[in-house]
């Protein structure tokens, strides 16, 4: 067994070693070991004064591919390397480290006829591509292009007004040039309207497919997820893999799978090449998605958050500043600081924590489990300030589903809280604005909650309730509510959970402004603000108390009025790229 000296520890295994020309050629020589993590290049010829060694870590790398020369004469193969590593350069903010392509190509020339240079050639490059795909291979593996599945074909949704309106000119100049590299196969379709990927997803053949991919903000990816659901085949239909190419302004999703492999917070450009990089290697990890039920009847399939208050206000109204992209947010985050608003309702959840072994401790809200009076006999609530971040993550994560509450004509008598009449809403969307709730989903299929029940009955008797005042509410399953806001770090993709968050009313502007000042790193919670709450749940409901208000589920605007979600572990697959190969950070 040949032994090379890895980046990422010694004596790692070397799966290949050859000696190489390279192209153009300058008489230049190589040789090359191919490891599981990492191509090594060592120059020959001329012999350099000290031992150099390049390092190209296929974490970095998108595909390899083997290329003939058009002189009849010549005898050699080649194979080109196509990596995307991070290099000093200016950036979309200032001058910082980027994503560039740096292409190697090799020339294979050690037999006397192309046959044999040519298969040499192909046993590299399907071992580069096996080791990007994830494929395992050893120095025991018979290496050969049948190793390899069939190239991917993925259905690529472009919302071409999504953010500041670049999807489409970045797709050229960037994507496509890298999932070619790749021998991703592809459609790009550029969406004419709201609700055009929807449809189109409803009618496809999925045989026909390997994943779908939005290259667009979250909106899209929203309506492929519901498109799918809303198929007669749909638990088929949504085990397909769904990726996201961030370009819009909304870009929570991509800042996660950002995050989950381990890069470094970026925005804008830089966060698509990562993300394309990530596409390309091609791993796929299961995706929780929270049923959405409103007051009208209509169901969806969230996969980012539900929001109140504070969020869903920024959300909605910096529309108007679009053109900004991502620092729509910042601006209409400064715009709404300056008017607090603060929102009566009723918050109602079912515990994700087995309720004796990790009971909540509560400050200052009143909490009260239904059956109850309120204030009597109640566990109390623990805030995430309280309790660590570090024990939080690891009692919840992964914790087996909380017993389900079964509503029976014996229950319980719902508590207090929850026999007051129900209020009068008013919602009327303003010009332009879309409402992702509405008939479309009253058709969604899916599995059935069993934890909730009809918005018009009381929750189950095992529910908590708080009733109070907040500057929001956020029911958040991912870590990301933007791609540079953090605000769940302890967040996995499937880790069954809906990471309930709010904040009550009492809360200072200036202690506002640290807590979402602090979310860009994810130490928001550090702060231990009092004010702040969170607790990991299975399902909640939501009932506005005050008349006027916006909602939003995964940023798009829905129906003002009772809300509920129940999560449903694993439900989507989402392409998230993470396989053993670790990708440089910036
Ligand atoms: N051609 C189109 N014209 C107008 N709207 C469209 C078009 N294609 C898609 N849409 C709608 O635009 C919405 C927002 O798209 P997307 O998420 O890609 O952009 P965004 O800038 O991040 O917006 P947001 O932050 O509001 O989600 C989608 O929900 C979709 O319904």
């Amino acid at each position: 067994m040949n032994l090379a000296l890895g980046p990422y520890g010694e004596g790692v295994e070397t799966l290949l070693h050859g000696e190489f020309g390279a192209y153009p050629s300058k008489g230049s020589r190589y040789a090359l070991s191919l490891t599981q993590m990492a191509l090594h290049i060592q120059r020959l010829v001329p012999k350099p004064e000290t031992d150099q060694r390049t390092v190209v870590p296929l974490a970095e790398v998108v595909g390899c591919h083997t290329l003939r020369s058009r002189a009849p004469t010549d005898r050699a193969a080649y194979f080109s390397v196509y990596a995307y590593p991070l290099k000093k350069r200016k950036v979309a903010v200032g001058l910082g480290r980027g994503r560039q392509r740096a292409a190697r190509t090799f020339q294979v020339d050690g037999a006397d006829d192309y046959e044999k240079n040519q298969a040499v050639a192909e046993k590299w490059a399907a071992a580069i591509k096996c080791l990007v795909l994830g494929i395992p291979v050893s120095s025991e593996t018979e290496i050969a292009p049948s190793l390899l599945p069939r190239p991917r074909r993925l259905l690529l949704l472009l919302n071409p007004f999504g953010g500041r309106g670049l999807a489409l000119q970045w797709c050229q100049t960037h994507v496509l040039p890298m999932i070619t590299e790749a021998d991703i196969s592809f459609n790009l379709i550029q969406t004419e309207r709201p609700n055009h990927a929807r449809e189109l997803v409803k009618g496809i053949n999925l045989a026909e497919w390997d994943g779908i991919v939005a290259i667009s903000g979250d909106g899209l990816l929203y309506e492929v997820l519901n498109g799918l659901m809303e198929r007669h085949d749909w638990e088929e239909a949504i085990k397909m893999p769904v990726g996201i190419l961030p370009s819009g302004s909304g870009n929570a999703l991509a800042g996660a799978i950002n995050c989950n492999a381990g890069l470094e917070q970026v925005l804008g450009l830089e966060l698509l090449l990562n993300c394309t990089l990530l596409l390309c290697h091609a791993a796929v990890a299961p995706l929780d998605l929270v049923a959405i039920t409103m007051a009208s009847g209509a169901r969806c399939f969230s996969c980012l958050s539900v929001a109140w208050g504070f969020v869903s206000d920024v959300d909605i109204e910096s529309e108007k500043y679009r053109h900004m992209g991502a620092a729509r947010f910042t601006l209409g985050t400064l715009v709404r600081l300056a008017s607090m608003h603060t929102y009566r309702g009723r918050l109602s959840y079912l515990p994700a924590t087995d309720a004796t072994a990790h009971r909540p401790i509560s400050r200052s809200i009143t909490v009260a489990p239904n059956g109850h009076l309120p204030l009597q006999r109640l566990p109390l609530h623990r805030a995430l300030s309280d309790m660590g971040l570090c024990e939080e993550r690891h009692a919840f994560r992964g914790a087996e589903p909380a017993p389900v509450p079964c509503p029976s004509p014996g229950s319980p008598p719902p508590s207090s809280a929850s026999v007051l009449p129900p209020p009068s809403f008013s919602f009327e969307p303003g010009p332009g604005e879309l409402l992702a709730g509405g008939a479309g989903e009253a058709r969604v299929g899916g599995p059935p909650d069993e934890l909730l029940v009809p918005l018009g009955q009381p929750v189950p008797g095992s529910w908590m309730t708080v009733e109070d005042n907040f500057v929001l509410v956020l029911a958040i399953y991912q870590s990301h509510l933007g791609a540079d806001l953090f605000t769940a770090p302890f967040a996995r993709f499937d880790d069954g959970l809906i990471h309930l968050c709010f904040i009550k009313a009492g809360i200072s502007r200036a202690a506002l402004i640290r807590l979402f000042l602090a979310m860009e790193k994810g130490s928001h919670f550090e702060q231990e603000c009092p004010h702040l709450v969170h607790v990991p749940v299975r399902a909640f409901r939501l009932e506005p108390l005050t008349r006027k208000g916006i909602l939003t589920v995964d940023g798009e605007r829905v129906e003002y009025g009772p809300i509920q979600g129940q999560v449903h572990q694993g439900l989507a697959r989402l392409i998230t790229g993470v396989n053993r190969l670790k990708i440089a950070s910036g």
